[in-house]
């Protein structure tokens, strides 16, 4: 069995009269990544300051394999590394002198300081950019540059506060490839973003979080199996239909659930094929559709229908 690695119990913090996280409880088990999910203001970097000793919390405590990570405390922070979310470099030294000076921070050896630094870098594959400054660099690239110093210690566990704002898809896809390989050498990551499939992608559990609260905390594969529908209808009509309407499509069987905006309907479906009778019912309805298609449904539904909102607004 795993060993837990951090612990996580009933975390909460205010500014002034907001309460950004309230009562978030959590595990990451050893070699395990951890996906912390939920939309802008959810509480994740709130939660991830406290995570890293960064923020004092109101009330609840982190514990790091038994240790307490807090402000001022030192041995369990130097376990852990954060990459946050605006970026922490100096842009006119040159990539490797970032890395350089990060670990110097973390007080490592000479020796030490230029192993790791070619150790990084060809782990977020710039190796041959070494030289160059991050003023030269594009927005993936300074964001791997990022992540590297946040490695640079070895750290047990890597805490990453939405890594991939303002990335293009191949430093994207690059950013994954490093956190891979990290995960295959039994390194422990949080990874937050407000992007379902990012999470899906490398998690091997997923905390949803919203207004500060955690709203489920499974394996993705059991949070699968809490989705009511297992495809979506989307049809828009040619003019918004009436409640009565909607009650009767909810009725419908297959149906398992009805969102209207304007026009516009999502329709959750027990199984794909139950698509077909259910446009035959609007239309025997009077319904006109204007367009229609249909999509399997992603864990980007469930937040949905946990909450009535999307992700992202
Ligand atoms: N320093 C601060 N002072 C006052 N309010 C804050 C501060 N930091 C965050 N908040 C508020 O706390 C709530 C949670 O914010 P937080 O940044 O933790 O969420 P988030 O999930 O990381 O959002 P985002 O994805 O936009 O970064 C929000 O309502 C935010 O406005």
């Amino acid at each position: 069995m795993q060993a837990v690695l951090l612990s996580v119990s009933n975390l909460s913090k205010s500014y002034d009269a907001r309460r950004a996280v309230d009562g978030v409880s959590f595990q990451v088990l050893s070699g395990q990544t951890v996906g912390l999910i939920g939309p802008n203001g959810a509480g994740k970097s709130t939660t991830v300051g406290m995570l890293c000793g960064l923020l004092r919390p109101d009330a609840g405590e982190v514990l790091l394999a038994g240790e307490p990570v807090m402000p001022g405390t030192c041995d369990a922070k130097r376990r852990i590394g954060l990459v946050p979310q605006d970026l922490a470099l100096y842009e006119d030294l040159p990539a490797r002198e970032n890395l350089r000076l990060f670990g110097a921070l973390y007080g490592l050896a000479k020796e030490t300081l230029n192993r790791r630094c070619d150790e990084v870098l060809a782990l977020v594959n710039l190796a041959d950019r070494a030289k160059d400054k991050p003023a030269t660099f594009s927005g993936g690239m300074k964001r791997r540059l990022n992540i590297a110093s946040a490695l640079m210690h070895d750290p047990d566990l890597l805490i990453l506060d939405e890594p991939t704002v303002g990335v293009d898809p191949q430093s994207r896809n690059a950013i994954f490839d490093t956190l891979e390989q990290l995960k295959a050498r039994g390194r422990s990551l949080i990874y937050t973003s407000h992007y379902m499939e990012e999470v899906e992608r490398l998690a091997d559990h997923i905390v949803i979080i919203d207004h500060g609260k955690v709203l489920a905390d499974e394996s993705p594969d059991a949070l699968r199996r809490r989705l009511p529908a297992q495809a979506a209808l989307r049809v828009e009509l040619e003019a918004a239909a009436s409640e009565a309407l909607l009650a009767g499509l909810r009725a419908e069987p297959g149906v398992s659930t009805v969102h209207a905006n304007g026009a516009a309907l999502d329709i959750g479906l027990a199984q794909a094929t139950d698509a077909l009778p259910v446009m035959a019912w609007l239309e025997r309805a009077g319904c006109r559709a204007l367009h229609f298609s249909t999509v399997r449904t992603s864990l980007e539904d469930l937040f949905l229908n946990l909450t009535g909102r999307t992700l992202r607004d």
